[in-house]
Parts: C-alpha cells; structure tokens; sequence
C-alpha cells in the first residue's frame, strides 16, 4: 500500500512570496521521514504539497514536480481530490466532528468519497480502522458517542482511524502531538510505529527527541532571515542526522545552540 515520492526541484510560493525553495527529496515507501525547523522554514507549507493541499490557499502554487511511483502529483490529468484520498493527512489539533458518533467520525471520509457501502461492510471498516489506530479497545462499547466524549489522544486516533479507513498509501502528520499529554503523545508514537508497516508516514515535528524517536530519515529545514524562502539543508538517515551531520546549521539545531 506504501508509495515512494521523489520530490524535485520544488519551489512553493505563496502569491509572489517565495516560501520554500528548490527541494528535492525521496521519500522511502513504509518508512517515516521527520521534517524539522525552526518556525517559519516551511515545513508545513513543504508537506502539504504531497497531498495538493498547498494549492487550497488561493495564490498559492508550486514549481517542480512531486512523484508518487513515478507519477507528477501536479501533471495535467490529475485530479487533485484523488491524490487527497491517496496521501491522508493528520492535523495539530485533533478536529473530529464534534456531535458526529465515533463510528460516523470513522467512515466520514468514506462517506464524502461518495462509497456507498453496506452495514456489515461498514462494521467491519469501523472495526478494523479503530484497531488500526489502536483506539478499538477503548471505544468498542461507545461508538455511538459523539467524537467529542473522547480524550484528546483518542480524538487524535479517531483521526488517524478516519484517515486510514480510505485507505491512503501515504500519511502526512503536521504536529500530531503538539496538543498531547505525554502518555497521548507516547501512545500516537508507538502507533505510528505500527502504521508504518503498512504506509508511508511523513511527520512534521518541533520536538528533536520525537524525531529520533519515531523516524527511520530526518531532514532538516532551514531558513537565512525573515521573509527569505526555506530551504532543505540536509536529509539523512535520523541516527547520523542527531550524532554526525553534514552541516553545522544542523549540528546547532539538533544540539540546541540555534540561533
Ligand atoms: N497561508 C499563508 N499565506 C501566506 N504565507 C504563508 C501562509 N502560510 C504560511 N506562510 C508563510 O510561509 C512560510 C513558511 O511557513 P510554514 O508554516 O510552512 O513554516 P513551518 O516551518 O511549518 O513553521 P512552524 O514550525 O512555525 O509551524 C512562513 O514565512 C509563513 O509566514
């Protein structure tokens, strides 16, 4: 279910600002790539050009191509709505939909696809996208409760639960624990452990520890000053990232001496 991605030569732009320039990268299928920064170096603006979700933003546009299995996310003929439900996406703050149960929470992005699909077989999705998501257990009895009766952790696994239930290839995970206690946050990483197994995982992180926790590649952002583009300063396996970069503005990063 895992895809590569060879991203190259990007430049990002947010109407004439240059926010991210020329990055090429590869992304190794069923492993997890971290992405880490100072703020404001375009780790967010970079990783929402793997599902297309940059171009929402009106202005915003890329230069470049990204390639799945060989295929330019941005050529002619693709619909950005299936490279959507191909590269899920798990945000900062857990946003299930509030009074919607926990079961309907799961099959939402089913449902907006337009599947139609029968009770058992939606029994089964539910089912098997929460123990996915190592949430079942916890919720098993109760999937008829609203989203918000949940914890914030299990908020942010009925997230990752409803973005697996399509069946993406790819995951994108922008902060996924900066609004988690530390056992939610332990939990979210053990699972993306798991997950891994089966997709490629991208995670956007500001915590160094997490990074090297979680991740098989980090690949450090930078960026010179204020209202300069962001740049992909090096990429690396995560252990020679943390103990012996290439560069010294990794080094200073990834040690704490930034800035
Ligand atoms: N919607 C937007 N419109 C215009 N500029 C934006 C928009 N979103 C982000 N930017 C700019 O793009 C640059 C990169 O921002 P981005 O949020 O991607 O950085 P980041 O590394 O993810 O930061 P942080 O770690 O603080 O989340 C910044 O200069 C930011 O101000």
């Amino acid at each position: 279910m895992a895809q590569r991605i060879d991203v190259k030569d990007l430049n990002i732009y947010y109407g004439d600002f240059l926010a991210v320039q020329d990055v090429s990268m590869t992304i190794d299928p069923k492993s997890v790539t971290a992405f880490i920064g100072p703020s404001g170096c375009g780790k967010s603006t970079f990783l929402r050009t793997l599902n297309r979700m940059h171009e929402v933003i009106p202005g915003a546009r890329v230069e470049g191509t990204v390639e799945m299995e060989g295929v330019d996310l941005y050529g002619d003929d693709i619909d950005p709505v299936a490279v959507r439900r191909n590269v899920g996406m798990v945000f900062q703050r857990p946003n299930p939909f509030p009074t919607m149960s926990i079961r309907d929470n799961v099959l939402a992005g089913v449902k907006l696809n337009n599947h139609r699909i029968s009770r058992s077989d939606a029994d089964e999705l539910v089912e098997s996208s929460l123990r996915g998501a190592n949430l079942w257990n916890e919720v098993k009895d109760r999937l008829e409760r609203p989203g918000s009766s949940l914890s914030g952790g299990q908020q942010q696994r009925l997230c990752i639960a409803r973005a697996i239930a399509v069946r993406p290839q790819v995951l994108l995970m922008d902060e996924p624990c900066s609004a988690l206690d530390p056992i939610s946050t332990l939990a979210i990483e053990d699972l993306i452990g798991e997950l891994k197994q089966d997709y490629t995982i991208v995670i956007v992180t500001h915590n160094m520890q997490q990074a090297a926790r979680v991740s098989d590649r980090t690949a450090f952002f930078n960026i010179a000053g204020t209202g300069k583009p962001g740049r992909l300063i090096e990429m690396n396996e995560t252990s020679t990232i943390f103990s012996t970069p290439a560069e010294q503005a990794t080094e200073d990063y990834v040690s704490g001496r930034f800035g």
